[in-house]
């Protein structure tokens, strides 16, 4: 089993990787609550939940089951966990658990920030993405004119990560999950960024998933130990997520999942990066390997006007202009705002290389 501690200005946590953790619950708490609400989905429901609840403490118990998928992050489903919260009886004791991937950890997260201005909540992370949204604290749910509009910084009072659980995941959460890993060795580590070009998703072993989750959790966790509420370098975190966020939106949620919208969303900030700084940062080979793992690379939906519209309401956009996090170099990420002429221009161009192969 493994710890990362993770600090935050209003407390400290720690996220357990590990085998066996889903039985185990128990040993994690670190107090007594007074009944515990369950968040998961429809498709985790089946595969882990009577596991987790044979796992957790003699107390009051609700659980609450979402659609799986994206649609279910907004505020008609948070408005009934809300109401399915209070009519289980939680009080300010309580704790919630979100048993799933990123969609349950956000919005479980969310609810847990605002029910009662605040409760406990723990992750228990069941997809290789939520590696990712289940540290840091940022919860959300999403608003129809954009990804995760309405939403809080608050960090749970612990992760529990069992990778046994990722084993029933299918490819395209595989793929999905990996977008996030490359962007944190895009961002941190030249050669981390390279060994992960070797793997072959298709034959991946346990103890390399593992390894690539640790070191994703590692990077994460340096990230928002320095900048809790991204002010400045937690925006790093956001590499492919300008463009990916647009492209999941105007999609609707449909054909593309989170990780698949960043992993254009990323060959597209390497793109710029490469024509602005007149650098190397591997377009090229990440494209490649892109392909290779059979990430979708849709040059037809890349409208750019319809795109820029959307990139507008990014929550780093500043004074009505896209902000994107781009690299000097592998490991060296930076951010630049660039007019929407100069957005339009590069999605142009970036279809174009897409069609060309
Ligand atoms: N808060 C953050 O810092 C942060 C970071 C990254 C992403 N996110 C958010 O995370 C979300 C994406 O998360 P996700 O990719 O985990 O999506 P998800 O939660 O929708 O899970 C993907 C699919 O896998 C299924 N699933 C989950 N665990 C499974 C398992 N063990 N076996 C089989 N199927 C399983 C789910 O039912 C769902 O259909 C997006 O909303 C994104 O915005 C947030
Ligand atoms: O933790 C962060 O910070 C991130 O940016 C991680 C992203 O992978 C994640 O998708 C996050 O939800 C995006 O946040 P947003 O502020 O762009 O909505
Ligand atoms: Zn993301």
């Amino acid at each position: 089993m493994k710890e990362i501690v993770v600090p935050s200005s209003s407390h400290t946590y720690s996220v357990w990787i590990g085998e066996g953790l889903l039985k185990n619950v128990s040993k994690y708490l670190q107090k007594e609550y007074s009944s515990i609400f369950v968040i998961t989905d429809d498709v985790v429901e089946k595969l882990y939940l009577q596991t987790l609840l044979e796992s957790l403490p003699k107390v009051h118990k609700a659980v609450a089951v979402v659609a799986a998928g994206e649609q279910s992050k907004n505020i008609t489903t948070y408005y009934r966990l809300q109401t399915e919260a209070i009519e289980a009886g939680l009080d300010r004791n309580s704790l919630i658990i979100a048993l799933g991937g990123g969609v349950v950890g956000d919005i479980a997260g969310f609810v847990a920030a605002t029910y009662m201005r605040g409760i406990d909540y723990i992750q228990v992370p069941t997809t290789v993405l939520a590696h990712d949204s289940s540290v840091g604290g940022k919860v959300a749910i999403n608003h129809e004119q954009g990804k995760n509009l309405i939403g809080s910084f608050y960090p749970p009072a612990a992760v529990l990560y069992d990778v046994d659980t990722l084993a029933t995941l299918p490819p395209q959460e595989i793929r999905s999950g990996y977008a996030e890993i490359v962007k944190e060795a895009l961002i941190s580590d030249k050669e981390a960024f390279e060994r992960l070009l070797q793997v072959n998703l298709h034959d991946l072993t346990k103890e390399e998933l593992q390894e690539h989750l640790s070191f994703g959790i590692e990077v994460k966790t340096a990230i928002v130990t320095a900048d809790e509420k991204e002010k400045g370098e937690r925006k790093f975190l956001n590499l492919g997520h300008t463009l990916g966020h647009a492209i999941e939106t105007e999609l609707q949620y449909q054909l593309l999942k989170h990780g698949e919208a960043v992993a254009v969303g990323l060959l597209f900030s390497l793109f710029v990066s490469e024509d602005l700084f007149q650098a190397d940062v591997s377009f090229s080979k990440l494209y490649g390997w892109l392909s290779d793992n059979g990430y979708p690379l849709p040059a037809e939906m890349l409208d750019p006007e319809i795109l820029l519209k959307r990139m507008k309401t990014d929550k780093k956009a500043q004074a009505g202009k896209v902000q994107m996090v781009l690299l000097k170099d592998i490991g060296q990420p930076t951010t630049a705002v660039l007019d929407d002429e100069q957005i339009v221009h590069y999605i142009k161009r970036f279809r174009e290389r897409l069609v060309r192969g």
